[in-house]
């Protein structure tokens, strides 16, 4: 099979900022033509007005001739449902995104408990139609690292779909066959999933290179 992209889009692009965004952000240029950008920045991008200064931030560092479209998130925290309104509002952010607390890179600003804390802003991004990308592992310390993704799907995510089955929900980085079942087995145009070449990459005996 041959799959012909006129111009490919990246769906899950981290650009950091200062000096490492400016050194990485044309290589993005080249080849994309737009990227969701991802908000775990230190300090996290939690605001319509921060995602909007971002954008400046990276249209600033981009070639002159380039005609890249960052397409912009915010980092879900103890987010308000107004919040939502400004981001539609604004046309340059397209999604919220879930971290776990304690998940991954500068994650310890996201939830907690996504139930207890985040139900108002869930049902705004509903009236929204906002999608809700999620770094989908849980993280507690009793479950083995391999399982963290099915584990989240049992205990996150199919709550909060079987909750909000109007949500749109993209799982990012997905490394399971559980995620592409659980993904094909949801309402079509719902949920959806990306896939990165690194997180695959990376793999049980990565953890132990260079030894215990
Ligand atoms: N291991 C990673 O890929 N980490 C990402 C966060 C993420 O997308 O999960 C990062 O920001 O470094």
């Amino acid at each position: 099979m041959e799959l012909s992209i006129t111009q490919p889009d990246d769906w899950h692009l981290h650009l950091r900022d200062g000096k490492l965004l400016e050194a990485v952000v044309s290589h993005c240029s080249d080849h994309f033509g737009r990227a969701i950008i991802m908000p775990n920045r230190k300090p996290p991008v939690t605001k319509t007005s921060e995602a909007m200064a971002y954008r400046e931030a990276i249209l600033k560092a981009l070639p002159e001739s380039s005609k890249f479209t960052p397409l912009m998130t915010i980092y879900l925290t103890d987010t308000t449902p107004h919040e939502i309104k400004l981001a539609r509002e604004s046309r340059v952010v397209f999604a919220v995104k879930l971290y776990p607390a304690g998940a991954t890179t500068n994650s310890q600003h996201g939830v907690t408990n996504l139930f207890r804390k985040c139900l108002p802003v869930l049902e705004e991004m509903v009236q929204q139609n906002m999608p809700l990308l999620v770094h989908g592992e849980v993280t507690s310390l009793d479950v083995d690292v391999f399982d963290r993704e099915k584990v989240f799907i049992d205990e996150v995510l199919d709550p909060l779909i079987q909750k909000f089955p109007r949500l749109k929900v993209v799982m990012e980085h997905i490394t399971t066959k559980d995620a592409v079942k659980f993904v094909e087995s949801c309402d079509d145009g719902f949920v959806a999933a990306t896939v990165t070449p690194q997180h695959l990459a990376l793999n049980r005996n990565s953890i132990f290179q260079g030894g215990l």
